[in-house]
């Protein structure tokens, strides 16, 4: 039995002509959504998202403003820029690019973006906000696995679901998000005992702990949902954190790495982008593009 394939890259590129068809209405009333993009320093693989980000963010019609500051900049810099883009009307979303350099505080950053700017829902309230079931914006990488998701299972409703990492960025958020859809959640992380039981157990499995192929195919339970959230350079190109070719042997299905979750993290930041734009202007939620 071979895994239905999960087309991230699809079901990604449909909600960009479904935000453009949005951003043409908005833009009728004579509003640009807006997205700033922060960059500090040079990394090679955040420069790449950088880039493809600012051409999808165009695609759709909105604006992108790209700012790269040098890996030294002191963080007052940074806190300044900031603050100008939080009073700048012509800027719906703000998305500082992590990590940040290490004499930076990360929290102090992210806490410092309009929290109704606040694309990646990073800032403390929009994270308080998911966790109590309040209107928030929700962090772009697991609203994009929970969009696969419903789009895959229909109801998540009653289903054993399996987290494993437990980043701010990607596994808590997600476990959130789960949990609001009713499904039964286990969070793993690195001293977490009897993973390979765990994740037996599990009908969906979202991975997310930064190990090429980590997840064994035989770990997986036959017909389970599994979701790579990894990203993994190695000498054979970019790998995710699910052993693909064991694991679908015996997954009902899998996305794969790349054109699975990736694309769908970039939709989303610019469906959170457009979901800000409208907000801000008192407009209703667009549908679909929400939790
Ligand atoms: N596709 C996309 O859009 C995105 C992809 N990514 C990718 O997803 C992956 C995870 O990212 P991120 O959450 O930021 O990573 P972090 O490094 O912040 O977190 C990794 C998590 O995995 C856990 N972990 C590490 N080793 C083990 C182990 N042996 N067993 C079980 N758990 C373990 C860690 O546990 P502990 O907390 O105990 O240390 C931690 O909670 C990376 O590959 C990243 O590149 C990230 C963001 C977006
Ligand atoms: N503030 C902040 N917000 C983020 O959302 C954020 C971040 N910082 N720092 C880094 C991580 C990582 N991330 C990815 C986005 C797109 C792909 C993506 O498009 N991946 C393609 C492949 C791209 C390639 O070939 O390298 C794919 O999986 O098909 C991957 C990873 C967002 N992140
Ligand atoms: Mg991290």
């Amino acid at each position: 039995m071979t895994a239905t394939l999960i087309d991230g890259k699809a079901f990604a590129a449909d909600l960009r002509a479904r935000i453009a068809t949005e951003v043409e209405a908005m833009k009728a009333q004579g509003i640009t959504p807006g997205l700033a993009v922060v960059l500090v320093g040079e990394d090679p693989a955040s420069q790449v998202y950088v880039r493809s980000k600012g051409r999808m963010t165009r695609e759709v019609g909105m604006n992108s403003h790209e700012h790269r500051l040098p890996a030294e900049t002191p963080q007052a810099d940074l806190l300044a820029l900031i603050d100008r883009l939080n009073a700048d009307p012509a800027i719906n979303g703000i998305l500082v690019q992590l990590p940040l350099p290490r004499h930076m505080d990360e929290a102090a950053v992210i806490n410092a973006i309009d929290p109704a700017k606040d694309v990646d829902g990073f800032h403390i309230l929009n994270v308080g906000r998911l966790a109590t079931g309040q209107k928030a914006m929700v962090p772009c990488t697991p609203l994009g696995c929970l969009m696969l998701l419903r789009n895959h299972l229909g109801s998540l409703s009653g289903k054993n679901a399996l987290v494993i990492g437990r980043s701010n960025i990607v596994g808590k958020p997600m476990a959130q998000l789960l949990l609001r859809d009713s499904a039964t959640v286990t969070i793993a992380h690195s001293r977490t005992t009897n993973l390979p039981d765990l994740c037996r157990q599990a009908d969906i499995v979202v991975a997310a702990v930064g190990l090429a192929r980590f997840v064994k195919g035989d770990w997986i339970k036959p017909g389970a949902t599994v979701i790579d959230v990894g990203i993994n350079r190695t000498d054979d190109g970019l790998v995710g954190d699910v052993d693909f070719d064991a694991a679908k042997q015996t997954a009902g299905a899998i996305t794969p790495v790349p054109g699975g979750v990736g694309p769908m993290t970039i939709a989303c930041l610019l469906a959170n982008t457009l979901t800000a734009t409208v907000r801000v202007n008192g407009l209703p939620d667009p549908e679909g593009l929400t939790p």
